[in-house]
């Protein structure tokens, strides 16, 4: 199977025409041994959307020798960087142009409100090409001095070769764009398995790919199950990197298949449960405002979610009427609706797995004042649930829920704010809110985690270097580090003088 399928949006009258097939070498085509597909559902009405060719390991395999190719002939050290960077440019400007397709169909199959999609995940996807296509002619090396009359050392910033990209379903597209960009910035070529929950836009994606002009091989696209091929990525002995964003438990296995095989280099973007501290002296409008952002964003699908609050003890009860007065006002619905802010979650296994951590909190004994009831008719929708006094040693408070889900706890001294909001086996985000600047410098030092906001939070800029600590990941995305991932840093030795002895 490999064909194109037109889908009608109901609530816009747009038709899309969207290829369901394999994207190997600027190409559409069905599986060399497979009849599996995906099936991509709208979350929102639990209908099917179409159907899309699933990869095997065997198409896998195509798409890596199909990036080699592309990275030994036609880019890699074949092209400019002003070359690069010229494409890079050339693909913000399509997907800008594309804008609100991409963002109807990032709503279909996502569930995610139709404005956000556009203005927020695809206006943030055109900056990050941008961003990095500015890079692509300014890669550098250095010239490092060892002896000034006979030897000269030299550095060049290398493409690394071939990527295995792996990402999931709350980002679709931002997320293709935080992995793409900076890999072709540099030079390497790509592999991208989307998530099979999520795969239309990436499809979608890798059409403007060929329009852009970028050569075939350079960008692939093989929908897959994650156990499929994703683990074919990590696993296979012609990949040189493997970058992923998911769950720490499949970021393991991605780096033991690493491991095992070629021993590539691993880029783990993974999970959190970060804490997010109201301090006394905090502005407790803004506060409030700010946590319920930086939890229920997304509907709480975000891995930055700062889902354990923790307020003091002076200012508990006053923030906690403002939180729920908030936390109330959420639209939750269609993301077609131009009025709604939280769309459904993901699947029905997601579904299911955030109300098991709604039933744990209430058998744990943790105090619900909003949400926690389950709605009846079709979509997954979750309305936002907030328990507070919650106690450190509940699941709510220690594990990953990626829901709208808030536990709110307290605390009296900062000394016991910090060892909380460390006490996890994450370290992604962590917020804080105080108008005390000695103490919220004192505090965003002490705070173990990648990202630290101050009186604001979940906000990221893709110029700024965004990562995890502890079980959160390894390696940066974003910024200039987020690309220096992608290089290999070759040192060349020159000897213009040195006559060698021997025995020395
Ligand atoms: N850090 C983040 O942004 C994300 C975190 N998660 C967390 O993970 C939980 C489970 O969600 P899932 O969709 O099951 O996440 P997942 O981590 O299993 O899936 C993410 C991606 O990994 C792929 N994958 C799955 N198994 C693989 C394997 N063995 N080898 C290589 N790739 C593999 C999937 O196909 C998908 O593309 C969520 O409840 C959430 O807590 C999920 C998605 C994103
Ligand atoms: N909040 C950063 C995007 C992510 O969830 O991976």
């Amino acid at each position: 199977m490999s064909q194109i399928v037109k889908i009608k949006i109901a609530a816009t009258g747009r038709t899309i025409e969207l290829p369901t097939g394999l994207f190997i070498n600027n190409e559409f085509v069905p599986s060399v041994d497979s009849q599996e597909t995906l099936s991509a559902i709208n979350p929102a009405t639990e209908e099917e959307i179409c159907k899309v060719v699933a990869a095997s390991e065997k198409d896998i395999d195509l798409a890596v020798k199909a990036a080699r190719a592309a990275f030994k002939n036609t880019w890699g050290k074949n092209v400019t960087g002003f070359e690069r960077s010229r494409l890079l440019y050339k693909l913000a400007d399509l997907i800008e142009r594309d804008q609100q397709e991409l963002a109807e169909l990032e709503t279909l199959n996502n569930g995610k409100p139709v404005r956000i999609a556009r203005d927020f995940d695809i206006g943030d996807t055109v900056q990050c090409l941008r961003y990095y296509a500015g890079w692509a002619d300014k890669i550098l090396g250095e010239t490092i001095e060892v002896d000034n009359k006979t030897k000269l050392a030299f550095t060049r910033a290398d493409p690394i070769g071939v990527c295995g990209q792996i990402v999931p379903w709350n980002y679709p597209i931002m997320i293709w764009a935080w992995k793409v960009a900076p890999a072709l910035a540099v030079g390497c070529t790509v592999v991208m398995k989307p998530s099979e929950l999520t795969p239309l836009t990436a499809l979608k994606l890798s059409q403007l790919v060929k329009e852009a002009g970028f050569p075939p091989g350079v960008v692939n696209t093989v929908p897959s199950l994650g156990h499929v091929g994703g683990a074919a990525l990590a696993a296979h002995m012609d990949v040189d990197l493997v970058a992923f964003t998911g769950s720490t438990v499949t970021g393991k296995k991605i780096m033991e298949a690493a491991a095992r095989s070629n021993l590539k280099k691993v880029l783990l973007e993974l999970g959190g449960k970060s804490p997010n501290i109201i301090f006394e002296s905090a502005d407790l409008e803004q506060a409030a405002t700010w946590a319920v952002l930086g939890t229920l964003s997304n509907s709480g699908e975000d891995c930055t979610a700062g889902s354990r609050v923790y307020v003091q003890e002076s200012v508990y009860d006053k923030f906690i009427d403002l939180l729920i007065e908030k936390v109330k006002s959420t639209p939750v619905g269609d993301g077609f609706d131009d009025a709604v802010t939280n769309g459904p979650v993901i699947s029905k296994t997601h579904f299911d797995r955030v109300w098991g951590h709604i039933e744990s909190g209430k058998r744990e004994g943790a105090k619900i004042l909003v949400g926690g009831e389950r709605r009846v008719g079709s979509g997954y929708f979750i309305d936002p649930t907030v328990f507070v006094d919650v106690k450190q040693d509940m699941k709510i408070v220690n594990e990953e829920i990626f829901g709208p889900v808030l536990a709110v706890g307290r605390f009296s001294t900062e000394e016991e704010a910090i060892e909380l909001a460390n006490n996890t086996r994450y370290g992604l985000g962590a917020g804080l809110h105080s108008r005390d600047a000695n103490q919220a410098m004192r505090v965003s030092l002490a705070l173990d985690a990648g990202t630290v906001w101050v009186n604001q939070y979940d906000i990221l800029h893709n110029n700024v270097p965004f990562g995890g600590k502890k079980q959160s990941g390894i390696g940066r995305e974003l910024g200039k580090q987020g690309l220096d991932e992608y290089i290999s840093v070759k040192a060349i030795h020159w000897n213009f003088g040195e006559k060698a002895s021997w025995p020395v």
